[in-house]
């Protein structure tokens, strides 16, 4: 296992993906190396203070100094726009271990915007700043309170201003997702306007990151070169390459498809032990849908398992493919 990490060249940063990046993905994609942090799904948080289950449900890696199983910390994400309900919550993540706490003002769903959650927030920048201002409060000094944004809702008119609010909110950390809500995850992502809010930032000492479209170590120097930043945060990269990281910190090669199925493999076999049968099948084809964009055999094999239903099937299936030839999974 290559276990260092990409400094001092600059972070990397295992981005939050509702849906996709829970605890046992987290491990598979950080037990390879080259990740320095990484960070929750969003955690709802609306008019109540919610309980440790929750947080524990999330973040079961709080159980084990929120760390993932190869060392890497893990930082819990809120969502919500009450900045009480975003303290009493941010306070509770913290005591129950999450090394700081992460906020989203990048979601761009549309039940949760019109909830006046994650990206619509953009359009108020006094709404990010009352948030953040009450979450630094309720937080121990010492612990990080960061935040995740885009370039903007449907435009980049208030990128400064965000930029400011977080900034004198006491924000620790920004993370640029390099798009604004309208542009969805339609590339590119615009990194050089990343570059803008790294400007500002660096004015008070405070770390940008940037995020989008890092599918690739080409990408990764063309992201740092445009951005003018050094920490990068990697999402659906990850997810298509699993070892894009150490790729990136340590050179290692890139995983052979073999490699990547045994993953594939192992993730069913997790979710299988953990009582998650129901869950598997639509999971596994979910992340032979990401590697389709680095393995063309992911293509083939997504085609052979797309019907099936159980979980015994699919490990049959995948197991078929671990003997030659490797070029399918059945
Ligand atoms: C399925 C999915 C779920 C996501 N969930 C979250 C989330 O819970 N919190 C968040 O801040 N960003 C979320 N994002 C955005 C990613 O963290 C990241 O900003 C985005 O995918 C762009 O980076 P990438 O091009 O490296 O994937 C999500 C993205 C996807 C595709």
């Amino acid at each position: 296992m290559t276990t260092r990490s990409s400094e001092p060249g600059g972070r990397l940063l295992l981005a939050p993906m509702e849906g996709v990046m829970d605890a046992t993905m987290r491990d598979l994609i950080t037990r390879n190396g080259g990740f320095d942090l990484c960070v929750t799904e969003f955690l709802r948080v609306v008019d109540e203070l919610l309980p440790p289950r929750v947080f524990h449900r999330l973040c079961p890696e709080l159980h084990a100094g929120a760390r993932t199983p190869a060392g890497t910390p893990v930082r819990l994400q809120l969502l919500g726009n009450n900045p009480e309900t975003m303290a009493v919550n941010a306070a509770r993540a913290v005591e129950l271990g999450s090394p700081g706490v992460d906020i989203n003002f990048g979601c761009p769903a549309r039940t949760v915007n019109k909830s006046r959650g994650g990206a619509i927030l953009l359009t108020e920048p006094e709404t990010l700043y009352r948030v953040v201002s009450a979450v630094r409060a309720a937080v121990p000094a010492a612990q990080p309170v960061t935040a995740k944004m885009r370039l903007g809702f449907e435009d980049r008119a208030r990128l400064l201003d965000n930029t400011w609010a977080l900034l004198d909110a006491g924000a620790a950390e920004i993370v640029v997702h390099a798009r604004t809500k309208v542009d969805g995850y339609r590339p590119p992502a615009y990194w050089d306007e990343i570059a803008r809010v790294a400007e500002v930032a660096r004015k008070r000492g405070v770390p940008v990151v940037a995020n989008g479209e890092v599918w690739s170590r080409a990408d990764y120097d063309r992201c740092r070169a445009a951005s003018g930043v050094t920490d990068v945060m990697l999402g659906r990269g990850a997810l298509a390459l699993p070892n894009l990281a150490a790729v990136i910190a340590c050179g290692q090669p890139p995983w052979t498809w073999e490699q990547a199925l045994a993953a594939v493999m192992q993730l069913g076999a997790t979710d299988i032990a953990a009582g998650r049968e129901r869950y598997m099948p639509s999971r596994i084809k979910q992340w032979l849908k990401y590697l389709e964009r680095a393995y063309p055999e992911a293509r083939i094999c997504f085609e052979q398992v797309k019907r099936v239903r159980t979980a015994a099937e699919m490990q049959a299936a995948l197991r078929k493919g671990v003997s030659p030839p490797m070029a399918a999974c059945l």
